[in-house]
């Protein structure tokens, strides 16, 4: 049975675009959100949140009637739920991951699914979400007219197809990248690639819903793990006088050798998230991937005693001044360069703690936003070119373009990103 209509549950930087993309295969398609300010948005042809291109696709998705957005579920032949997957924030050493996004979108579902539907997950999920979400279904859907059986004779199928499109390459990316498909039986696989091959011009390949939550999982925690060793080797090349950069940049002159590259820490809401949701269910066995989070989750407070030393320094060098009267110019907020997501962002971590402790100026420099947040009130938001003029120490945390090439920055300066050698 073809697909008519598609819904997509949860429009952020995942669902919108995956929304808008089968709406731009002439799909008709059913956008649901709990955010009535993203449906408003969408619905008048814009979007909510920054993407390169979206805002064409969304707009003539919306204008040509193909694409529309509502708060709560409509009927429809396949659903995607693209909801966040975050960790409880409890302070457990080990934090565990929070379901209660994917439990309130199977519960908005049920009562609009109907015989032969398709029921996608593609939120990243520890493994045995799926499984979960597929008993949520036939439980939600017991005291109801048409219970759901699952299994390889169910009603609904359901799969886990995760998505691992690069934040700013979202709209290639979907298209192009290779996706696996995680059905909880064959049949549910077959019809997902169905769904998919609508758009998807990268290979849909087939394993189980187990194995596609941890190939997820493992792509993300890989990269965290390598990012960590890079991490680790600027801490040591700061003890031993050795520039870390140079040091990475002959390494990989090896043919086999590929590190990547140190930083402030690692942010953004997947990366420094998803490697712990294999971490709570393997406590003993998940070794590396722990001591990798917690390498690069330490980055950020050596960063801040880096700063605190060059105080020191600057004051020992200039007696006539007080601490009062050393400004400190912080440049990047965002979680990695060119982007203005704050989400986890260990630079904006980093300049909030600038701003606590530091009783002289903090200048804070970030081209891609316009107000700063509350966090960094004491600070001031300002340009480029003000910074370097009027700042003694300087804090690179994240390499936006705009930061390149610039001569200037090289006194009195802490390179978290290594710009200065480039
Ligand atoms: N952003 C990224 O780069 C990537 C994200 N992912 C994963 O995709 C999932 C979604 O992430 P994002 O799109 O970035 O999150 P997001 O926060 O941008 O969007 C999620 C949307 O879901 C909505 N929502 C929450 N509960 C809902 C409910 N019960 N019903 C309907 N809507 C609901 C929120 O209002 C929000 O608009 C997460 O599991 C994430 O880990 C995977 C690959 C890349
Ligand atoms: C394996 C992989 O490359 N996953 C991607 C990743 O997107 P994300 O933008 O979070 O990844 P990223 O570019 O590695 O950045 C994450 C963080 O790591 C830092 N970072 C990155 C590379 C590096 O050499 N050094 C470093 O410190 C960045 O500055 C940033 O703070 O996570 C996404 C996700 O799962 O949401 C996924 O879809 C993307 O394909």
């Amino acid at each position: 049975m073809p697909f008519e209509t598609i819904s997509v549950i949860g429009l952020g930087y995942i669902g919108l675009p995956t929304a808008a993309m089968f709406a731009s295969r002439k799909k008709k398609v059913i956008g649901v959100d709990v955010n009535q300010h993203a449906v408003d948005t969408i619905n008048q042809g814009k979007i909510h949140i920054v993407e390169p291109d979206l805002d064409m696709i969304v707009h003539a998705a919306v204008s040509e009637g193909y694409l529309k957005a509502v708060t709560t579920p409509e009927p429809a032949d396949a659903f995607l739920i693209a909801v966040p997957t975050p960790f409880k924030d409890n302070g457990a050493e080990i934090p565990e991951p929070d379901l209660t996004y994917i439990k309130a979108a199977t519960k908005a579902i049920a009562p609009v699914l109907k015989k032969g539907d398709l029921v996608i997950l593609e939120s990243t999920s520890p493994v045995g979400a799926t499984e979960q979400m597929a008993e949520w279904l036939s439980k939600l859907r017991a005291d109801l007219s048409f219970p759901l059986t699952h299994g390889e004779n169910a009603d609904v199928n359901v799969s886990h197809c995760p998505e691992r499109v690069l934040p700013g390459h979202v709209v290639r990316e979907l298209v192009e990248n290779d996706r696996v498909i995680g059905g909880i039986s064959s049949k549910c696989s077959e019809r997902s690639v169905e769904l998919y091959k609508t758009f998807v011009q990268g290979e849909c390949v087939i394993t189980n819903a187990r194995t596609a939550e941890m190939a997820k999982l493992t792509e993300n925690s890989s990269r965290d793990v390598q990012i960590a060793f890079a991490n680790e080797l600027s801490i040591i090349c700061d003890k031993l006088d050795i520039n870390v950069w140079e040091l990475i940049a002959l390494a990989n002159r090896h043919p086999r050798v590929n590190i990547l590259q140190p930083g402030p820490g690692v942010g953004g809401h997947c990366i420094a998230v998803d490697p712990w949701f294999i971490v709570s269910k393997n406590p003993k066995e998940a070794r590396v991937i722990h001591t990798a989070r917690t390498v690069n989750d330490s980055k950020p407070e050596w960063v801040i005693n880096k700063v605190k030393l060059a105080i020191a320094d600057f004051l020992q060098s200039n007696p006539e001044k007080t601490v009062c009267e050393v400004t400190i110019a912080c440049y990047g907020l965002a979680f990695k360069k060119n982007i203005d997501d704050l989400r986890e962002s260990p630079a904006l971590n980093i300049t909030s703690e600038v701003c606590a402790f530091h009783s002289g100026q903090v200048l804070i420099v970030e081209p891609n936003i316009h107000k700063l947040p509350n966090t960094l009130q004491s600070g001031f938001l300002v340009e480029f070119e003000n910074a370097i003029e009027l700042a003694d120490i300087n804090l690179i945390l994240v390499d936006h373009d705009e930061f390149k090439f610039s001569n200037l920055i090289r006194k009195n300066t802490i390179d978290t990103k290594g710009i200065c050698n480039e």
